[in-house]
């Protein structure tokens, strides 16, 4: 069994698998990460490895010590990848960006490939069908749009996540909530127009935090998978040790 860790830069995910099949997944802040792998090791005993890959601010020392009862692994930007790198600055490129670029790599071959994933930032990423990674977009998440709102203007009230109830904001907050919700929506389906236009035989994957919220108001047809990151991890991890 593997234990996979997406740190982010809000909430660390975490998943069990044996093989493909994702057993459990789980969702903690990082200040319960020592308590939720104790248990997580403690209830899967056969874990062999636990495999991480991290853009948040977590201390390596905080996995290695786990080291006395399995591998610990950091996916880095020296693994083998499925695709061709054509990012200017592959060194500054997010290590979660190339693990989405892999699992839409191995899950979609011969696609023109678009990762979206709503998080802390919403990223884009884009795998042509000749498997060459190109690059794409970083944006502001939903929680930092209300967030910066509020935080850089003097009036706006610091609000959370809520479906707009009409295009027209009638009111402080639903004019918040349009632009904030109807916005991101909005861009999301204004980027993959635009990609959609550059090439055919494009298969789109919504992931992320937002996932669900976000799935169901877009009027583009997306494959959405809150858990895509972390089953690319594992196949991640499982294809570097195929190459070694
Ligand atoms: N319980 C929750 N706590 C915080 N955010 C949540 C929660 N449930 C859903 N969300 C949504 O998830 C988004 C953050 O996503 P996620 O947790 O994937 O981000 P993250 O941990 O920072 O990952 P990344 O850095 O990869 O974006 C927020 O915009 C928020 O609306
Ligand atoms: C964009 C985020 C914050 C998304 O988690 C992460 O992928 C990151 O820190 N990236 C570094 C910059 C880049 O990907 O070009
Ligand atoms: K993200």
């Amino acid at each position: 069994m593997i234990l996979t860790v997406d740190v982010g830069n809000t909430r660390i995910k975490a998943a069990v698998f044996e093989g493909d099949k994702l057993l459990q997944h789980f969702v903690f802040m990082k200040e319960e990460l020592q308590k939720n792998i104790e248990n997580i090791l403690k209830k899967f005993i056969n874990t062999s490895h636990l495999v991480v890959a991290s853009v948040g601010n977590v201390e390596k020392q905080a996995f290695l010590k786990f080291e006395k009862e399995v591998v610990v692994y950091f996916i880095s930007h020296n693994d083998s990848f499925p695709f061709v790198n054509g990012y200017e600055t592959p060194k500054t490129l997010g290590i979660d960006r190339m693990v989405l670029a892999a699992g839409a790599t191995f899950q979609f071959p011969g696609k023109n490939r678009l990762v979206i994933d709503a998080g802390t930032c919403v990223t884009f990423d884009f795998v042509n069908e000749n498997d060459k990674y190109l690059g794409g977009a970083i944006a502001p998440g939903l929680q930092l749009r209300y967030k910066s709102l509020h935080d850089f203007t003097a009036k706006l009230p610091l609000l959370s996540l809520e479906s707009p109830k009409d295009l027209v904001g009638n009111s402080t907050s639903q004019s918040i909530h349009s632009g904030v919700v109807n916005g991101l929506v909005y861009e999301i389906d204004g980027f993959i127009d635009e990609y959609r236009g550059l090439c055919s035989n494009f298969i789109i994957i919504l992931t992320g935090g937002d996932t669900e919220f976000l799935a169901k108001r877009l009027k583009n047809t997306i494959f959405a998978n809150s858990n895509f990151l972390l089953e690319s991890l594992n196949q991640t991890f499982q294809y570097k040790i195929k190459n070694d």
